[in-house]
Protein backbone atom coordinates (compact mmCIF):
# COMPACT_ATOMS: atom_id res chain seq x y z
CA UNK A 1 0.00 0.00 0.00
CA UNK A 2 1.37 3.28 -0.95
CA UNK A 3 1.49 5.89 1.84
CA UNK A 4 -1.41 9.00 1.36
CA UNK A 5 0.41 12.11 2.11
CA UNK A 6 -0.85 15.61 1.91
CA UNK A 7 1.48 18.48 2.57
CA UNK A 8 0.75 22.49 2.84
CA UNK A 9 3.67 24.34 1.43
CA UNK A 10 3.03 27.87 3.05
CA UNK A 11 5.45 29.09 0.77
CA UNK A 12 6.29 32.92 1.78
CA UNK A 13 3.74 33.52 3.99
CA UNK A 14 3.30 33.65 7.88
CA UNK A 15 5.64 35.41 9.98
CA UNK A 16 6.17 33.79 13.29
CA UNK A 17 2.98 35.16 15.06
CA UNK A 18 1.10 34.36 11.90
CA UNK A 19 2.84 31.09 11.94
CA UNK A 20 1.96 30.17 15.70
CA UNK A 21 -1.25 30.86 15.02
CA UNK A 22 -2.15 28.78 12.20
CA UNK A 23 -0.21 25.70 14.13
CA UNK A 24 -2.94 26.45 17.15
CA UNK A 25 -5.70 26.19 14.71
CA UNK A 26 -4.45 23.44 12.66
CA UNK A 27 -3.97 21.12 16.45
CA UNK A 28 -7.56 21.81 16.57
CA UNK A 29 -8.97 20.35 13.54
CA UNK A 30 -9.83 16.47 13.43
CA UNK A 31 -7.82 13.93 11.35
CA UNK A 32 -10.38 11.35 10.29
CA UNK A 33 -8.17 9.84 7.29
CA UNK A 34 -4.92 7.72 7.24
CA UNK A 35 -2.97 10.64 5.43
CA UNK A 36 0.29 11.45 6.45
CA UNK A 37 0.22 14.93 6.88
CA UNK A 38 3.06 17.27 6.57
CA UNK A 39 3.46 21.44 6.61
CA UNK A 40 6.42 23.59 5.36
CA UNK A 41 6.83 27.14 6.87
CA UNK A 42 9.50 29.38 6.17
CA UNK A 43 13.06 28.94 7.49
CA UNK A 44 12.76 31.34 10.07
CA UNK A 45 9.53 29.53 11.25
CA UNK A 46 10.90 26.09 11.11
CA UNK A 47 12.36 25.36 14.44
CA UNK A 48 9.08 27.08 16.50
CA UNK A 49 6.90 24.72 14.26
CA UNK A 50 9.00 21.83 14.99
CA UNK A 51 9.00 22.27 18.95
CA UNK A 52 4.90 23.04 19.09
CA UNK A 53 4.97 19.84 16.78
CA UNK A 54 7.38 17.68 18.63
CA UNK A 55 4.47 15.49 20.04
CA UNK A 56 1.99 15.78 17.12
CA UNK A 57 1.19 13.48 14.37
CA UNK A 58 2.44 16.81 11.96
CA UNK A 59 5.50 17.07 10.61
CA UNK A 60 7.73 19.67 9.72
CA UNK A 61 9.32 20.24 6.28
CA UNK A 62 11.61 22.21 4.54
CA UNK A 63 10.92 24.24 1.25
CA UNK A 64 14.52 23.91 -0.04
CA UNK A 65 18.16 23.81 0.38
CA UNK A 66 21.20 24.00 -1.09
CA UNK A 67 23.29 20.98 -2.57
CA UNK A 68 26.48 21.90 -0.29
CA UNK A 69 27.35 20.90 3.26
CA UNK A 70 28.37 24.12 4.19
CA UNK A 71 30.43 26.76 3.06
CA UNK A 72 30.56 30.22 1.24
CA UNK A 73 26.96 30.12 0.13
CA UNK A 74 25.61 33.42 1.70
CA UNK A 75 22.02 32.98 2.16
CA UNK A 76 21.81 29.38 1.86
CA UNK A 77 20.96 26.26 3.72
CA UNK A 78 22.28 22.80 4.39
CA UNK A 79 20.68 19.58 5.05
CA UNK A 80 22.90 18.62 8.18
CA UNK A 81 21.58 22.39 9.04
CA UNK A 82 17.67 21.50 8.66
CA UNK A 83 18.61 17.97 9.95
CA UNK A 84 20.02 19.65 13.51
CA UNK A 85 16.75 21.09 14.14
CA UNK A 86 15.12 17.19 13.65
CA UNK A 87 13.87 17.98 9.48
CA UNK A 88 13.73 14.98 8.11
CA UNK A 89 11.81 15.96 4.44
CA UNK A 90 12.50 18.72 2.38
CA UNK A 91 10.80 19.56 -0.83
CA UNK A 92 13.14 20.22 -3.62
CA UNK A 93 12.14 21.37 -7.21
CA UNK A 94 9.32 23.42 -7.01
CA UNK A 95 7.96 25.09 -9.88
CA UNK A 96 8.47 28.94 -8.34
CA UNK A 97 12.03 28.12 -7.64
CA UNK A 98 13.06 26.72 -11.12
CA UNK A 99 11.46 30.01 -12.65
CA UNK A 100 12.41 33.01 -10.10
CA UNK A 101 15.89 31.33 -8.42
CA UNK A 102 16.94 29.48 -11.78
CA UNK A 103 17.09 25.97 -10.67
CA UNK A 104 17.91 22.97 -12.98
CA UNK A 105 17.38 19.88 -13.52
CA UNK A 106 21.22 19.61 -13.09
CA UNK A 107 21.03 21.48 -9.52
CA UNK A 108 18.48 19.33 -8.62
CA UNK A 109 20.15 16.18 -8.95
CA UNK A 110 22.40 17.44 -6.85
CA UNK A 111 19.82 18.51 -3.98
CA UNK A 112 18.41 15.55 -4.61
CA UNK A 113 21.88 13.79 -3.69
CA UNK A 114 22.75 15.91 -0.83
CA UNK A 115 19.15 14.96 0.88
CA UNK A 116 19.50 11.17 -0.09
CA UNK A 117 23.15 11.40 1.52
CA UNK A 118 21.66 12.64 4.50
CA UNK A 119 19.04 10.40 5.08
CA UNK A 120 16.59 12.87 4.48
CA UNK A 121 13.16 11.98 2.56
CA UNK A 122 12.40 14.50 -0.91
CA UNK A 123 9.31 15.40 -1.89
CA UNK A 124 10.28 16.01 -6.16
CA UNK A 125 8.56 18.80 -7.83
CA UNK A 126 8.19 18.91 -11.30
CA UNK A 127 5.05 19.86 -13.96
CA UNK A 128 4.71 21.10 -17.49
CA UNK A 129 3.69 24.56 -18.46
CA UNK A 130 0.74 25.80 -19.77
CA UNK A 131 2.46 26.17 -23.87
CA UNK A 132 3.70 22.49 -22.86
CA UNK A 133 0.40 21.21 -22.44
CA UNK A 134 -0.58 23.30 -25.50
CA UNK A 135 1.43 21.71 -27.81
CA UNK A 136 0.83 18.67 -26.36
CA UNK A 137 4.26 18.08 -25.32
CA UNK A 138 3.81 18.37 -21.29
CA UNK A 139 4.63 14.09 -21.01
CA UNK A 140 7.63 14.73 -22.72
CA UNK A 141 8.44 17.36 -20.28
CA UNK A 142 7.71 15.81 -17.13
CA UNK A 143 9.35 12.78 -18.51
CA UNK A 144 12.58 14.80 -18.93
CA UNK A 145 12.29 16.82 -15.67
CA UNK A 146 12.19 13.06 -14.41
CA UNK A 147 14.81 11.30 -16.03
CA UNK A 148 17.79 14.56 -15.70
CA UNK A 149 17.14 14.59 -11.55
CA UNK A 150 16.45 11.28 -10.63
CA UNK A 151 17.43 8.22 -12.85
CA UNK A 152 21.09 8.74 -11.86
CA UNK A 153 20.02 7.47 -8.60
CA UNK A 154 19.72 3.55 -7.30
CA UNK A 155 16.46 1.86 -7.17
CA UNK A 156 16.76 1.77 -3.30
CA UNK A 157 17.35 5.71 -2.93
CA UNK A 158 13.16 5.40 -3.96
CA UNK A 159 12.36 4.40 -0.62
CA UNK A 160 13.17 8.41 0.32
CA UNK A 161 11.69 10.07 -2.79
CA UNK A 162 8.16 11.41 -3.07
CA UNK A 163 6.95 12.85 -6.53
CA UNK A 164 5.00 15.82 -6.52
CA UNK A 165 2.95 16.50 -10.56
CA UNK A 166 2.75 20.17 -10.34
CA UNK A 167 1.41 21.74 -13.85
CA UNK A 168 2.65 25.30 -13.80
CA UNK A 169 -0.37 26.53 -15.18
CA UNK A 170 -2.81 24.81 -12.02
CA UNK A 171 -0.27 26.80 -9.56
CA UNK A 172 -2.32 29.48 -7.41
CA UNK A 173 -4.39 30.59 -11.01
CA UNK A 174 -7.66 28.62 -9.77
CA UNK A 175 -7.52 26.44 -12.03
CA UNK A 176 -7.04 22.98 -11.30
CA UNK A 177 -6.09 19.60 -13.97
CA UNK A 178 -9.49 17.67 -14.17
CA UNK A 179 -9.07 14.36 -12.33
CA UNK A 180 -8.84 12.41 -15.23
CA UNK A 181 -6.11 15.29 -16.32
CA UNK A 182 -3.85 14.26 -13.47
CA UNK A 183 -4.81 10.42 -13.50
CA UNK A 184 -3.52 10.16 -16.94
CA UNK A 185 -0.22 12.00 -15.88
CA UNK A 186 0.43 10.17 -12.80
CA UNK A 187 -0.16 6.38 -14.49
CA UNK A 188 2.49 7.83 -17.47
CA UNK A 189 4.59 8.49 -14.44
CA UNK A 190 4.41 5.65 -12.65
CA UNK A 191 4.93 3.48 -16.46
CA UNK A 192 8.19 5.96 -16.62
CA UNK A 193 9.16 4.93 -13.28
CA UNK A 194 8.21 1.37 -13.95
CA UNK A 195 10.30 1.34 -17.09
CA UNK A 196 13.27 1.96 -15.63
CA UNK A 197 13.20 0.52 -12.36
CA UNK A 198 10.27 -2.17 -12.37
CA UNK A 199 6.85 -2.02 -11.06
CA UNK A 200 8.00 -2.57 -7.25
CA UNK A 201 9.25 0.18 -7.33
CA UNK A 202 6.70 2.42 -9.43
CA UNK A 203 4.20 0.73 -7.55
CA UNK A 204 5.85 1.98 -3.97
CA UNK A 205 6.43 5.16 -4.88
CA UNK A 206 3.87 8.03 -3.70
CA UNK A 207 2.66 10.86 -6.58
CA UNK A 208 0.97 13.93 -5.26
CA UNK A 209 -0.43 16.75 -7.04
CA UNK A 210 -0.64 19.94 -6.88
CA UNK A 211 -2.40 23.33 -8.54
CA UNK A 212 -5.42 24.71 -7.14
CA UNK A 213 -6.67 21.70 -4.69
CA UNK A 214 -9.37 23.13 -2.44
CA UNK A 215 -11.73 21.47 -0.11
CA UNK A 216 -14.61 21.33 -3.05
CA UNK A 217 -12.12 19.29 -6.09
CA UNK A 218 -10.07 17.38 -3.45
CA UNK A 219 -12.03 14.17 -2.85
CA UNK A 220 -12.80 13.54 -6.80
CA UNK A 221 -8.68 14.12 -7.71
CA UNK A 222 -7.70 11.97 -4.47
CA UNK A 223 -9.97 9.36 -5.71
CA UNK A 224 -8.09 8.41 -8.65
CA UNK A 225 -6.28 5.24 -8.95
CA UNK A 226 -2.33 6.68 -9.20
CA UNK A 227 -3.17 9.97 -6.84
CA UNK A 228 -1.89 9.48 -3.80
CA UNK A 229 -1.77 12.66 -2.00
CA UNK A 230 -1.52 16.41 -2.59
CA UNK A 231 0.99 19.45 -2.53
CA UNK A 232 -1.30 22.67 -1.46
CA UNK A 233 -0.67 26.06 -1.18
CA UNK A 234 -3.33 28.60 -1.09
CA UNK A 235 -5.44 26.65 1.40
CA UNK A 236 -2.74 24.99 3.88
CA UNK A 237 -3.19 28.34 5.19
CA UNK A 238 -6.28 28.00 6.63
CA UNK A 239 -6.95 25.14 9.73
CA UNK A 240 -9.76 24.08 8.22
CA UNK A 241 -9.90 24.11 4.71
CA UNK A 242 -6.50 22.12 5.12
CA UNK A 243 -7.96 19.50 7.13
CA UNK A 244 -11.08 19.61 4.45
CA UNK A 245 -8.02 18.33 1.60
CA UNK A 246 -6.67 15.68 4.56
CA UNK A 247 -9.42 14.08 5.19
CA UNK A 248 -10.90 14.11 1.52
CA UNK A 249 -9.11 10.75 1.75
O1 LIG B 1 2.42 25.20 -5.57
C1 LIG B 1 1.60 24.57 -4.93
C2 LIG B 1 2.02 23.70 -3.82
O2 LIG B 1 3.40 23.52 -3.80
C3 LIG B 1 0.16 24.68 -5.23
O3 LIG B 1 -0.24 25.95 -4.89
P1 LIG B 1 -1.83 26.31 -4.89
O4 LIG B 1 -2.50 25.22 -4.11
O5 LIG B 1 -1.90 27.65 -4.23
O6 LIG B 1 -2.24 26.32 -6.33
Amino acid sequence: MRKHIVAGNWKMNNDLPQSELLITDLLKQNQTSDAEVMIAPTFTNLWQAFESLRQESIEVIAQNMHFAENGAYTGEISASMLKSIGVKTVILGHSERRAYFNETDESLAKKVDAALANDMRTIFCFGEELQDRKSENHEAVVESQIKNALFHLEADAFKNIVLAYEPVWAIGTGETASPEQAQDMHAFIRKTLADKYGNDVADSVSILYGGSVKPGNAKEIFGKPDVDGGLIGGAALNAEDFYAIVNAF
